[in-house]
């Protein structure tokens, strides 16, 4: 993460002039990136996000990607889930399992879903030891700034309030440092229990891509972007990778604050 002062990261911006097209370019960078990990590193570690992300993934389940992207090597985790049952219409898990793990064949033993029988503190607790034996083993790799995770590609969905994963603006769980995976307990977005990576994991990742559609979130883009705005602890402006790349993907209507500023919006890295 940048100190303050440093100049901010802004990572690559592309702007779509439709949400098909954004579906389209962003399938092909999952399915590129997926090809380069399994050639370096034999697999494919995935963190996926809850909203309007998953239905934007489906591209992926379709031709070429169904048949040239090598499923058996990805390993699927969630950088956050709320705390219901995994049949809920709530849970990240089912809406990305009827959209996107159904349609595809990876293997259900490189499923990691979070455990919906527990308390939220000990699946957290599960969810961070799963973590740390695959990181052993160096299927998760490992980052050598700070020892945390360093997942092939972390997905993250804005918020129209800017949070990301289970981070809200002004939530202590933003500062917490020590652990890879936390709990809350009153998230200001139903349901209220949730877990999620924190921000040393988010910013351990190799690559992070953030996806942002809909004019609902013009406003909270601008804030994790542009220049000029008071808005550090706007979680999505804290993703920072220190070592990885971060990628915008953001249609025209959750475009349009940072059009209106002047801003470039094709790449500012
Ligand atoms: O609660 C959550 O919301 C967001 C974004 O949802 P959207 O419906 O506004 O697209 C998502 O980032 C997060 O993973 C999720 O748990």
């Amino acid at each position: 993460m940048a100190a303050s002062g440093e100049p901010k990261k802004k990572g690559e911006l592309r702007v779509f002039e439709s949400l098909d097209e954004l579906a389209t370019e962003l399938a092909e960078y999952i399915a590129q990136l997926s090809e380069i990990s399994v050639k370096e590193r034999g697999c494919f570690t995935i963190a996926l996000s809850g909203g309007s992300l998953i239905s934007l993934m489906g591209k992926l389940c379709e031709a070429p990607y169904n048949k040239t992207v090598d499923w058996t090597k990805w390993y699927v985790f969630w950088a956050d889930e709320r705390a219901v049952a995994k049949n809920h219409v709530d849970s990240n898990y089912k809406q990305t399992k009827d959209g996107f793990l159904s349609k595809v064949s990876i293997l259900n033993s490189h499923v990691y879903s979070i455990n919906d029988n527990v308390t939220v503190e000990d699946a957290a607790g599960e969810y961070e030891f799963a973590i740390r034996q695959l990181v052993k083993i160096r299927t998760i790799g490992v980052s050598e700034i700070n020892d945390c995770p360093k997942f092939d590609l972390i997905l993250l969905d804005l918020g129209s309030d800017g949070h990301v994963a289970s981070l809200f603006p002004q939530h202590p769980a933003l500062e917490q440092k020590d652990e890879w995976v936390t709990y809350i307990t009153n998230s200001p977005k139903p349901p209220p229990e949730r877990i999620t990576f924190t921000l040393p994991v988010i910013n351990s990742a190799s690559n992070v891509a953030l996806v942002a559609s809909g004019e609902d979130k013009a406003m909270a883009v601008h804030h994790a972007i542009a220049d000029g705005v008071d808005a550090s602890p706007l979680p999505a402006r804290m993703v920072q990778p220190t070592d990885g790349k971060l990628v915008w993907f953001i249609d025209r209507p959750a475009a349009s604050v940072l059009d209106a500023g002047n801003n470039d919006s094709q790449n500012v890295e």
